[in-house]
């Protein structure tokens, strides 16, 4: 096989190798993205999640075995293409619908799914909230999770540029919160979970996608 001018199709450096039906570099890392990416042919529904953030990728696995059965989910690192805590709506639903569309390009799936936290300011109270678009490579269908008013220094925070799962840890003590009960599960002892966010979202994502709702989307 001519490997002449042939670049890795995961990090673009020289390809030395052909595997998965992707001209590769030798690097063990690319060959295992590789292989998950390609995992991906033979199962029939494959819903591919824009983040490496498990609470999502689990939320996802959740929310859509609740309303349209079992999938295999793969979580894939993607571009979300706005700011890393967005802040209003609108910047918060576009991380999610560029986060469904990458991860919808990146891998054979059915549905690419992207959740991004961001901040909306209601009457001086900044609230927490998880917007979840499903893309199905045509259509995008949205949801929104319950929100949660942030504390005011965590707020503050991300005003000035500072994530609010750093924030979190802080008040926490707890390190990664963000990737497990999140600031909500510290702040309601577990009561509602991050996890409970996200899949919340998704399932409010899929609601036009039930048979019985489709003609009325
Ligand atoms: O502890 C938390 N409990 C929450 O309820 C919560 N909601 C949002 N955030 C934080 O907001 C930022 C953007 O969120 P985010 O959508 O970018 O998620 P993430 O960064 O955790 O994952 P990802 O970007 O790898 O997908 C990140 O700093 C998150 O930690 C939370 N942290
Ligand atoms: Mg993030």
């Amino acid at each position: 096989m001519d490997f002449e001018n042939k670049k890795c199709e995961i990090c673009g450096k020289k390809a030395e190798i052909f595997l998965f039906g992707k001209f590769l570099c030798k690097n063990e890392k690319c060959i295992e993205e590789a292989k998950k990416l390609s995992m991906a042919r033979h199962k029939f529904r494959v819903v591919a999640v824009g983040s490496t953030n498990p609470v999502k990728i689990e939320a996802v696995k959740e929310g859509f075995e609740k309303v349209l059965g079992a999938v295999e989910v793969i979580g894939v690192d993607v571009d979300s293409n706005v700011s890393s805590h967005p802040i209003g709506l609108e910047e918060t639903y576009l991380g999610a619908l560029n986060r469904a569309k990458n991860a919808f390009e990146k891998v054979q799936c059915s549905y690419g799914v992207g959740i991004e936290a961001g901040l909306i300011e209601v009457g001086g109270h900044y609230i927490d909230i998880h917007v979840c678009v499903v893309f199905d490579g045509v259509k995008e269908t949205v949801g929104l999770s319950q929100g949660f008013e942030y504390p005011k220094i965590v707020a503050e925070n991300v005003l000035k540029g500072i994530e609010g799962g750093k924030t979190a840890e802080e008040i926490s003590g707890i390190k990664d919160i963000g990737k497990n009960i999140g600031l909500i599960g510290y702040l309601t002892d577990n009561n509602i979970t991050r996890k409970d966010l996200c899949r919340d979202s998704v399932i409010m994502a899929l609601i036009p996608r039930m048979m019985k709702n489709i003609y009325l989307y």
